[in-house]
């Protein structure tokens, strides 16, 4: 069992002296022989000889928990003059400003009896000084970075699927798990902090490791967790309204997004310009990259580098031809269904090839490993193929319509499809998704997903506003239930389809907590799913993925 606070780290890193970071980030030199060995900028994950890094956040101030993270073991520590400030203040916590002073200088003794940098914004050296500490480990892997707003997680293990067939051991970093050689462990946010992230890149270089497939995220990008690493390639998905709770507005998040392809974070990138914040993308990038159409638009299928052509069905997924405008060309496959995962296996190969690897040597590994095989753990992951149900990520109103239309073709009976919108967060989007739902499954059961403090019937109430408007509207015949809670309305899909019928769950994916009125529950979609699968008695299972979010059911 792991905890939130576990962390992948290097067992045995050279010590760096205090004095020496000191001198390279242009700090106070505080006088003192203390070493570190690596950062950390949480408490409870600091371990003997850390840098605790100090910073200023929404709910706290990370200098309250210097001193516990002294006594963990923490030999010197980091932070800004408000820190400092508290770090100076009677037992360590006074917060007297005053005393805050220069910023240049080292804290006056603050009794932690280890020393105390100062930074005017720790945060935003913390990666390179995190990287410094460990010996800057990215400079020694083969470093892949995506962003974008759908489909990173995708994109990053078909990368890392496809650095492994051409024989390179690989690590990765993303939403759903951390993995260096055989070591996995699940994440807590897409890209973790630039201390842990620093630490699990050193502990790769240990595990022999040569690859990285990692997942950017806007807010890790505007929080300079990925500074410290210029990834070899970076690559770009699409861009769609997300997240400008935190943005702001849209052209705000693409300014973030951008960041990513400037010399300080990439030395080269692809761009996948289906979209016009692609096609912006590649027009203001400060690095090189390749541009890649997968949609056959003419607008950008003429200027693009890569393109995309004959996408043909195959298997439960999709075949496809990548070709450069310089004639290098190559067929594949992926086995995940929909034109957007063909998006996503095409952004992988191109940015391996961008990369420098070899056409013909990509052919092989895949022709040797099955195409861009990779199952991603709850992304269109299939846990049985009669009456096959699916289990998928989609949690918004673009990604379940384009869910739905992924599986429709490979659909011989009925389209069924389980879902619920989340509670506390962006009601807008609710009634959408019931049209949706309604527009593209022939049965549809609106359940709970994260009700989080909101009365999960109103948030069901407002689903069913949109889904019945679409019933009314729309000229198709389709049944509508609400079932609830949501392990219900999977058991009830999952009971009443037909061995020919599709079975969608969607909005939770790998997710194995559900959080109501402040308490989690264990939940998991795909357990939940088996259960029911293996109470009809005559349905074909696939075989459980393991990963490291999954959990045994303990719901009734
Ligand atoms: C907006 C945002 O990103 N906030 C992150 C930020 O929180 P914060 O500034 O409020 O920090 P805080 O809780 O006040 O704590 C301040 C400092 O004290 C430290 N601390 C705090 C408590 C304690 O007991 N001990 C301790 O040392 C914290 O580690 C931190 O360094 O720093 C925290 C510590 O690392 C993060 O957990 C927190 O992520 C929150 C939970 C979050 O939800 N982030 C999401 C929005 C996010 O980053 N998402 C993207 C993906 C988006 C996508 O879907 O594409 C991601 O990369 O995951
Ligand atoms: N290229 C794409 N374009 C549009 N939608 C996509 C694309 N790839 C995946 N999706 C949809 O978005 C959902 C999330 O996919 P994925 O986890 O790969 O993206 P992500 O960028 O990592 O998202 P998140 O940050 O929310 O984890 C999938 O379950 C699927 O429904």
């Amino acid at each position: 069992m792991t905890s939130p606070f576990d962390r992948i780290r290097p067992a045995a890193v050279t010590p760096r002296q205090v004095t020496d970071l000191a001198l390279a980030f242009g700090l106070a030199v505080p006088g003192s022989d203390a070493t570190v060995t690596c950062v950390a900028s949480d408490n409870r994950v600091v371990a003997d000889g850390d840098l605790f890094v100090a910073l200023p956040g929404t709910r706290a101030h990370g200098a309250r928990f210097a001193a516990d993270a002294v006594a963990r073991g923490a030999t010197a520590v980091l932070t800004d003059a408000e820190g400092a400030a508290l770090l100076a203040g009677p037992a360590g916590d006074a917060g007297d400003e005053s005393r805050a002073g220069d910023e240049s200088r080292a804290a006056p003794g603050t009794g932690l009896g280890v020393p105390v940098l100062v930074a005017p914004d720790p945060r935003s050296i913390l990666g390179r000084v995190a990287a410094w500490v460990v010996g800057n480990p990215a400079d020694r892997l083969m470093t892949f970075g995506v962003t974008g707003t759908n489909g990173k997680t995708t994109t990053t293990y078909q990368l890392a699927h496809l650095l492994r067939a051409l024989g390179w051991k690989g690590g990765l970093v993303g939403t759903v798990e951390t993995r260096s050689g055989d070591r996995v462990l699940p994440s807590r946010l897409t890209t973790p902090e630039a201390a842990d992230l620093q630490a699990v890149l050193a502990a790769m270089l240990e595990d022999e490791v040569r690859t990285l497939a990692m997942e950017v995220s806007s807010h890790a990008l505007a929080q300079h967790r990925a500074d410290g690493i210029v990834f070899g390639v970076a690559g770009f998905t699409n861009l769609s309204q997300d997240h400008l709770d935190f943005h702001g507005d849209l052209e705000s998040y693409f300014a973030t997004k951008k960041q990513l392809f400037t010399p300080a974070h990439a030395r080269r990138g692809v761009v996948t310009a289906d979209d016009p914040w692609g096609v912006r993308l590649a027009q203001e990038s400060e690095v090189p990259v390749a541009t890649l159409s997968t949609t056959g638009t003419a607008t950008t299928t003429d200027a693009a580098d890569w393109v995309v052509t004959d996408v043909a069905p195959s298997g439960t997924g999709s075949a496809f031809t990548v070709t450069h405008r310089d004639g290098r060309t190559l067929r594949t496959s992926t086995s995940l269904p929909g034109a957007y995962n063909v998006a996503n296996a095409a952004l992988a190969l191109v940015m391996v090839l961008e990369g420098g690897a070899d056409v013909r040597d990509v052919a092989e590994a895949l022709d040797a490993s099955g195409g861009l095989a990779a199952t991603v753990p709850g992304r269109m992951e299939v846990v049985a193929t009669s009456p096959r149900v699916v289990v998928d990520f989609a949690h918004n109103t673009e990604a379940l319509a384009l869910a739905l239309d992924a599986l429709r073709p490979t659909t011989a009976g009925r389209l069924a499809v389980v879902f619920g919108a989340t509670g506390d967060r962006d009601p807008g989007k609710r009634p959408l998704m019931g049209a949706a739902a309604v527009a593209g499954a022939d049965v549809v059961y609106v359940t709970d997903d994260d009700p989080h403090d909101e009365d999960p019937a109103a948030v069901r109430a407002a689903v069913l506003d949109g889904a019945r408007a679409e019933l009314v509207l729309g000229d198709r015949d389709v049944t509508l239930h609400e079932v609830a809670p949501r392990e219900e309305a999977i058991r009830a899909a999952v009971r009443d389809a037909a061995p020919a019928d599709t079975v969608l769950v969607a909005g939770r994916g790998h997710e194995t907590i559900q959080e109501i009125a402040g308490v989690d529950h264990a939940l998991d979609d795909r357990v939940e799913a088996r259960a029911a699968l293996a109470a009809r008695g005559d349905a074909v299972m696939v075989p459980a993925q393991v990963t490291g979010k999954q959990h045994e059911r303990t719901t009734a």
